[in-house]
């Protein structure tokens, strides 16, 4: 390859990578995400993704602390810059998937780089342990709306949203970023449950029985569920549930997935439970 045509592709990566970085240039909008976060003086708050700061500091004039998170040095570079008095302010040049999250209780508020929308929340929301209160996000809109979809056919979104209340709020038009993006967006509200059916601990072990249940997310409740509980067991759980034994799986609410996975862990011998995928098991 000559060197001229190295020279292009670089300029073509660092072309393609700074136009995947889309401000948020509508204050008003800003402001409607902190306002939406219900963030008090006390709290600690995460800015994925801070860019020059658009969220990061109207976000500091109201938190006790902010961690502003951007992995592009010159990003980076601006912000620490334009920190002056600002001394509750931290800013981290890293990328989000390889920060220690905090150890207390934290909330998000982040325009966040869309390409890697899914593994920032297995990050956040993957693990129930992690002290995550509430995330306002802007989000692709097709993202948003598979978050909160009705029927849920992802075992890991239905996962996450048996310990977090998932909202799509409203659409964001691309003119609302600089440059504009040439998706729609969304803001998304995450905020942790009062009450969970399913206890935190048991969560790799409901992962186990969505994603058993799930693997043909339109068959009829009791051929779905065939292999996990008998079959006077499954006409017990129509009761219970008030469903119809041929509804497809996928239309359960959470709420009755909780009760399924109860009934599972009082009721059915532990050699019928799904294995937990190894995959899952996070290491140490
Ligand atoms: C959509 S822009 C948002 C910038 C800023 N928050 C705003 O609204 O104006 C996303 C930002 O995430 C940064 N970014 C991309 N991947 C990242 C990663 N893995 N970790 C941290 N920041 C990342 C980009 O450099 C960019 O500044």
């Amino acid at each position: 390859m000559s060197k001229n045509n190295i020279k292009n592709r670089g300029i073509a990566k660092i072309a393609s990578n700074f136009s995947a970085q889309h401000l948020l240039i509508n204050q008003r909008l800003i402001h409607d995400l902190i306002d939406l976060a219900e963030i008090k003086p006390k709290d600690t708050v995460l800015d994925i993704g801070a860019g020059t700061g658009a969220i990061t500091f109207p976000l500091a004039a109201r938190a006790a602390n902010v961690t502003a998170i951007e992995s592009d040095p010159a990003f980076a570079g601006k912000l620490l810059n334009k920190l002056n008095e600002a001394t509750n302010i931290r800013v981290k040049q890293v990328d989000f998937l390889q920060y220690s999250l905090p150890k207390g209780p934290f909330t998000v508020v982040a325009n966040i780089p869309y390409s890697i929308t899914t593994p920032i929340l297995r990050k956040l929301l993957d693990y129930p342990t992690v002290m995550l209160e509430r995330a306002v996000l802007i989000v692709e809109k097709g993202a948003a709306q598979r978050f909160t979809v009705n029927s849920v056919t992802d075992p890991r979104i239905l996962k996450w949203r048996m310990w977090y209340d998932i909202k799509l709020v409203r659409s964001v038009p691309p003119h609302h970023f600089s440059p504009p993006p040439r998706v729609e967006s969304a803001v998304l509200t995450i905020r942790k449950k009062k009450k969970f059916t399913v206890p935190p601990h048991h969560h790799l072990r409901f992962m186990a029985l969505a994603e058993h249940g799930l693997q043909y997310p339109q068959f009829p409740f009791y051929a779905a569920l065939t292999d996990v509980f008998r079959s006077p067991q499954i006409t017990k759980l129509v009761r219970m549930l008030r469903i119809d034994r041929n509804q497809p799986i996928c239309s359960l609410t959470e709420q009755q997935w909780g009760e399924l996975f109860l009934a599972m862990v009082q009721h059915v011998e532990p050699w019928r439970w799904p294995r937990i995928s190894k995959k899952y098991i996070r290491k140490k």
